[in-house]
C-alpha cells in the first residue's frame, strides 16, 4: 500500500498522456476536489499533480475514484492501492467519475455508458454513444495550463452562433490552483469540455490516403475543405478580435520562425545546411503585405478534419501545435498558418504513400499531381469563399509553409523518424530555385 502520489508515480509512466517517457514524474500534489458521487460505494477525487521532475514543471489533471473493493472487470484500470487501504480507478474508465463530469458540465442523458477512445491521444476522450440519444464526447485535458485552452473558447464561440462546421459544445470544466513560486496568485485553467460526438464520419487522413491509393482525385472534397475553412475563419474574426498586422507583429512572427528554425536545426541535423536558404525565404516574407490578424486553428491537418455521411467537413482538435507554449496559442495569428497547415498536409499524403511503398515499382506508381491538383483545389475553394486572393500571397504562404515544414520535421524526428524525410524533402523544394521562380 502507497500514498496516493505512490500509486500514480508508477501508473503515470504507462498512460499514452505521460510527456516525460523514459523516466519517472516526481509528484507533488496541487489540489485535490471531492466531487460529490451518485455511487455510495465511491468517492471522486479530481486531482492537479506537479511533476517536478520536468524542466519546468509539468501540471496533469488526474481524476481517480476510490473505492472500498474492486467491481468486476475494473482491474486493467486500477492505479494502486492506497495506505487507507482504498482501491484507485483511473476515474476516465469509471462510471462514478464520467457520469459526475456530465453532470458537471449540466449535460443530461438517460444512458450514461462511456467507453474510453483507443486512439494515440493526448489526451483522454470519453464517448457516450449508447441508448438512441445524441452520442456525446467529453475530451479531459490531462496536461493543464493556465488560461483559456482554446480547444474550448474557439468551438464553443463557432457553436454559439450558428457554425454547424464544429461539433457542438455542450460545456466544460475548469479548475482552480495556487503555485507555492506565486503565492500571491491563484491560477485557474480548462480541465475538460464536451461536445456532440460526430458519427458516421471518415477522418480527413485516411480519407485522403484510400483517395490517392485509389488513384482518385479529391478536388471536390478538397474544394469544399477550402470554403470550410474559409467559413470557420469568418467564423471566428465574427466572434474574436481581428486587427491588422503591425511592423511589430510581423517582425515578431519573422524573429519566431527563426527561433522555431534554431531549435529544429539542434533536433535535425539535415536542416542545418538549409538555414541560409530557409531564412531567405523567411526574411522576404517580412516585406510582403500581410493579411489581418485573428485567431485560428493553429494545427490544421487532415487529421483535424472529419467528413460526415452527407459530405460536410467538420473540424476538431483547436489546441493548436502541441510543441507551442499556451500563451502563443491563445494569440490573433494568420489566417494564413491553417491555410499552409492543410497545403502540407496535402503534400504528406503522398509523402506516406512513397514512404510506405514496398520497392521502387510502387513508388513509380505514387501520382506526384494528386497533391498540386488537391492543393490548389482548395485554395480555389478559401478564395471562392473568402473574397482572399491567396495567390496575391504566394511568397508570405510559402513562408508560413516552411516554418510548418520545419514544425514538422521536429515533430516527426521526435516522433516518428521514418517519416522525417517527407518534411524534409517539402523544405527542400520550398527553398529551391524552381519554387523561387514560381513565386
Ligand atoms: N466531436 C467529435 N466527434 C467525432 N470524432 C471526434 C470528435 N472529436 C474528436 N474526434 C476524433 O478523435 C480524434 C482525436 O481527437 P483530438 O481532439 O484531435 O484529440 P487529441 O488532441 O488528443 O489528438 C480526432 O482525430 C477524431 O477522429
Ligand atoms: O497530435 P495532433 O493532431 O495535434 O498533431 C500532431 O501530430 C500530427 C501527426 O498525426 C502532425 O501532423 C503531420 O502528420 C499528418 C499525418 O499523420 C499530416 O496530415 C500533417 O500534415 C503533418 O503535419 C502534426 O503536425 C502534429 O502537430
Amino acid at each position: 500500500m502507497n500514498s496516493t502520489m505512490e500509486c500514480l508515480t508508477d501508473w503515470m509512466t504507462r498512460q499514452r498522456w505521460y510527456a516525460g517517457k523514459g523516466r519517472l514524474p516526481n509528484l507533488l500534489e496541487v489540489t485535490r476536489d471531492e466531487w460529490p458521487s451518485e455511487d455510495p460505494d465511491a468517492r471522486i477525487l479530481v486531482l492537479i499533480v506537479r511533476d517536478l521532475a520536468n524542466n519546468p514543471p509539468s501540471l496533469y489533471h488526474v481524476p481517480i475514484v476510490l473505492r472500498q473493493t474492486v467491481p468486476k472487470g475494473a482491474g486493467p484500470t486500477m492505479v494502486g492501492r492506497n495506505t487507507d487501504g482504498d482501491y484507485l480507478f483511473d476515474g476516465a474508465h469509471d462510471p462514478a467519475y464520467t457520469s459526475a463530469l456530465l453532470r458537471r458540465m449540466h449535460v443530461h442523458r438517460q444512458d450514461r455508458t462511456s467507453r474510453v477512445h483507443g486512439g494515440e491521444q493526448s489526451n483522454t476522450s470519453i464517448i457516450f454513444d449508447r441508448g438512441g440519444e445524441a452520442p456525446v464526447v467529453a475530451k479531459v485535458f490531462r496536461l493543464v495550463h493556465a488560461g483559456e485552452n482554446p480547444d474550448v473558447t474557439l468551438p464553443s464561440a463557432l457553436t454559439a452562433r450558428g457554425y454547424r462546421q464544429v461539433p457542438r459544445m455542450l460545456g466544460s470544466v475548469t479548475g482552480y490552483w495556487d503555485d507555492p513560486h506565486e503565492p500571491s496568485r491563484s491560477f485557474s485553467g480548462h480541465l475538460a469540455f464536451a461536445q456532440e460526438f460526430v458519427r458516421d464520419v471518415v477522418d480527413g487522413w485516411e480519407l485522403a490516403l484510400e483517395r490517392a491509393a485509389a488513384g482518385d482525385a479529391f478536388v471536390d472534397e478538397a474544394t469544399e475543405l477550402g470554403r470550410v475553412t474559409a467559413r470557420i475563419h469568418a467564423g471566428l474574426a465574427e466572434a474574436m478580435p481581428v486587427r491588422p498586422a503591425t511592423l511589430g507583429d510581423i517582425v515578431g512572427f519573422v524573429a519566431g520562425w527563426h527561433q522555431r528554425l534554431a531549435v529544429a536545426s539542434s533536433d535535425v541535423p539535415a536542416l542545418r545546411e538549409l538555414r541560409p536558404a530557409i531564412e531567405a525565404v523567411y526574411d522576404a516574407a517580412q516585406d510582403a503585405p500581410w493579411p489581418d490578424l485573428q485567431r485560428v486553428h493553429g494545427d490544421y491537418h487532415l487529421g483535424q478534419v472529419l467528413r460526415r455521411a452527407s459530405g460536410e467537413w467538420v473540424v476538431v482538435d483547436f489546441e493548436g501545435e502541441p510543441l507551442r507554449p499556451l500563451d502563443e496559442r491563445t494569440r490573433v495569428d494568420s489566417p494564413l498558418r491553417d491555410v499552409a497547415g492543410m497545403l502540407r498536409s496535402f503534400d504528406y499524403v503522398t509523402g506516406a504513400r512513397l514512404n510506405t511503398a514496398p520497392d521502387a515499382d510502387a513508388r513509380a506508381r505514387v501520382d506526384a499531381a494528386w497533391s498540386r491538383g488537391t492543393r490548389h483545389a482548395f485554395l480555389d475553394g478559401y478564395i471562392a469563399e473568402s473574397g482572399v486572393d491567396l495567390r496575391a500571397h504566394r511568397a508570405l504562404l510559402d513562408a508560413f509553409e516552411l516554418d510548418k515544414a520545419v514544425y514538422e520535421a521536429m515533430y516527426e524526428a521526435r516522433n516518428r523518424p521514418t517519416w522525417l524525410p517527407i518534411p524534409m524533402d517539402a523544405v527542400r523544394y520550398l527553398v529551391s530555385e524552381a519554387r523561387a521562380s514560381a513565386r
